[in-house]
């Protein structure tokens, strides 16, 4: 794996958290006098410069043969990532809470788990599909729901209605008993899931967890912190339509995409967030962060290394796209979902040792699905 792979952490400044930070670089001569500088503003010569380094690695495509290798293999390239790295690789994701509140509801929203009662999963048609879980396993008696006001918007009384088509059973689903529902795609090792599961005690809180990497699954069921009794880790892939997720629609909070809708084929993405979005409650919200057009690890992919248009493989099999904020935005709204947040975070990182300059580009949204919506 290329030096290029980077969390995106956002900075920290004097201790306190601003949005993407505030150490901001006005006199170039002291670019070596920190780490990093952010809301780095690009010149016209620089971003000339990179749209034609792109041009320039994107002439030379890789062939047909390999291409369909690297989508049909595609889990097995990240389970080899994931032989190799174990859990070594992806640092924990901390910054999440202070980007998303809606991670630590108990911290930042008191009432948010206890939100939305009149959300919660009504009986619906029995599935073969669900891994058939009681309540009591985990841990979550019916006796913690609280009658607490609510601070999202009121769910509508017509959801029931929506929900008849729904695959999974209201009671027989893991987390079934639970107010607050998260679910993280592509969640690696856990880099967000345990932290989350740390930050929030409350047991109304369930996280579910997958990744097509049975791997990585495997190192999240098999860490010590992972708890089954508020946590569901489960491989399933995200392009995979045949596949459907063991919770019913209209029945998370959160959905949490961190570096992961970029490891797709590009023709797939639509797809797969119409489907996350279908599981959303009304109020519920997806949250991404990922790579940005012109990403510094964009301009260092060689030519060969092209699958499509701002799509490439590394060396190692695993694959990473580019993406546009108007991309990401067609992508949600086409799903049914409002904007609340899109932005793109330039930073600029500096190797003080060996005088070199990075420019990275990130995207962060958060999408929500309305209260009064036909996606359901
Ligand atoms: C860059 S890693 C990010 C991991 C994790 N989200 C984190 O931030 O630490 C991308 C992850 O997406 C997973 N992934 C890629 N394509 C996937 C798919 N089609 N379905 C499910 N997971 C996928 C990979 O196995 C890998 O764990």
């Amino acid at each position: 794996m290329d030096g290029s792979w980077s969390e995106g952490v956002p900075a920290a400044v004097g201790g306190k958290r601003q949005q993407f930070g505030s150490r901001f670089l006005s006199d170039p001569a002291r670019v070596f006098h920190h780490n990093a500088w952010d809301n780095v503003k690009w010149s016209e010569e620089q971003a000339a410069a990179a749209e034609s380094r792109v041009q320039e690695n994107s002439t030379q495509r890789v062939c047909q043969e390999k291409q369909v290798d690297y989508e049909i293999n595609a889990h097995k390239y990240w389970n080899d990532f994931y032989k190799i790295h174990e859990n070594r690789f992806f640092k924990d994701r901390h910054w999440l809470f202070t980007e998303f509140p809606e991670l630590a509801p108990s911290q930042n929203q008191k009432d948010l788990l206890s939100e939305n009662k009149r959300s919660e999963v009504p009986e619906c048609r029995r599935s073969e599909d669900g891994p058939g879980l009681t309540t009591e396993q985990h841990g979550c008696s019916s006796d913690s729901l609280g009658g607490h006001k609510t601070q999202l918007p009121p769910v509508e009384e017509n959801v029931t209605q929506t929900l008849s088509h729904l695959e999974i059973c209201a009671d027989e689903f893991p987390g079934a008993s639970a107010t607050y529902r998260i679910l993280e795609v592509g969640c690696g090792v856990g880099n967000t899931v345990f932290p989350i599961l740390q930050t929030n005690n409350d047991p109304r809180l369930f996280v579910y967890c997958c990744d097509f990497s049975s791997t990585a699954v495997e190192l999240v069921q098999t860490n010590s912190a992972y708890d089954p009794s508020r946590c569901f880790a489960f491989v399933h892939d995200l392009c995979d339509e045949e596949k459907s997720y063991p919770v019913p629609g209209n029945s998370l909070d959160v959905i949490i995409l961190i570096f992961v809708l970029s490891a797709i084929v590009p023709d797939k993405m639509q797809k797969a967030i119409n489907r996350l979005s279908k599981l959303l409650k009304p109020g519920g919200v997806m949250l991404l962060r990922d790579y940005g057009r012109y990403d510094m690890a964009q301009l260092r992919f060689k030519k060969g290394q092209c699958l499509s248009e701002n799509f490439y493989v590394r060396g190692d099999g695993t694959r990473v796209y580019f993406f546009t904020q108007d991309e990401l935005d067609t992508l949600f709204t086409t799903a049914g979902l409002e904007k609340v947040q899109n932005l793109v975070d330039r930073r600029l990182q500096v190797n003080r040792g060996k005088q070199l300059t990075m420019y990275r580009v990130w995207i962060q949204c958060k999408y929500r699905k309305p209260v009064l919506s036909n996606t359901s």
